[in-house]
């Protein structure tokens, strides 16, 4: 029996999530050919998706990492978005393509993509795994979907409760909150 089985059941399964990041890997393929694509992949919670992802996508693309943190381990949002780590060069001129595991309440992407769009990158999108729009408190347009919850705090597949959980291998809910 796997560590989480107790504590964590499935929202969304393995194979399901597996394929969702086949169509959209095929989608950005189709969407950047001829451009040179850069991947803002977001700290720590999208690792596990993007390294997925980047193998999906079918084009020579460059990897950069920033680290946000705002849920300082809780299941409610600080409200204070601050960057952890930054990328390891300059995004002047880029096509930036953020690659995220949830919009939330949408503050820490707010953040983001002014931070980002202050950089002059020559295009900046956005993809998300998962979208809340039930806790949303700001609008936030997501270019790249993979797919849309009602109201759970979810673990797994890079996204933590107290840092932990980040492991499971699909999208979770913690049992009985
Ligand atoms: O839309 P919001 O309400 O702002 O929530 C979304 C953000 O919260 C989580 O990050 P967190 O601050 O927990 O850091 P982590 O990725 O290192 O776990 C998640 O990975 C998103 O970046
Ligand atoms: O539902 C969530 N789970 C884990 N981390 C999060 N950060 C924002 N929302 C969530």
């Amino acid at each position: 029996m796997a560590f989480y089985e107790q504590e964590v059941g499935v929202l969304i399964p393995e194979d399901k999530l597996q394929a969702r990041v086949r169509e959209l890997g095929a989608q950005i393929t189709r969407d950047y050919a001829g451009k040179e694509l850069t991947f803002v992949c977001v700290l720590k919670g999208s690792t596990f998706f993007a390294m997925d992802l980047a193998r999906a996508v079918d084009l020579p693309l460059t990897m950069e990492f920033l680290g946000v943190s705002s849920y300082q381990g809780g299941t409610e949002t600080t409200g204070e978005v601050r960057i952890t780590t930054d990328v390891s060069k300059p995004m002047a001129g880029k096509h930036l393509l953020i690659i995220e595991d949830i919009i939330d309440t949408g503050l820490t992407m707010s953040f983001l993509l002014e931070n980002l769009r202050a950089r002059h990158p020559a295009s900046l999108k956005l993809c998300s795994l998962l979208e809340k729009p039930s806790r949303a408190r700001t609008k936030i347009d997501i270019d790249y979907k993979g797919f849309v919850i009602d109201d759970h705090f979810v673990v797994g597949y890079g996204l933590d409760y107290g840092e932990k959980l980040r492991n499971v291998p699909f999208i979770g809910v913690m049992k009985g909150k």
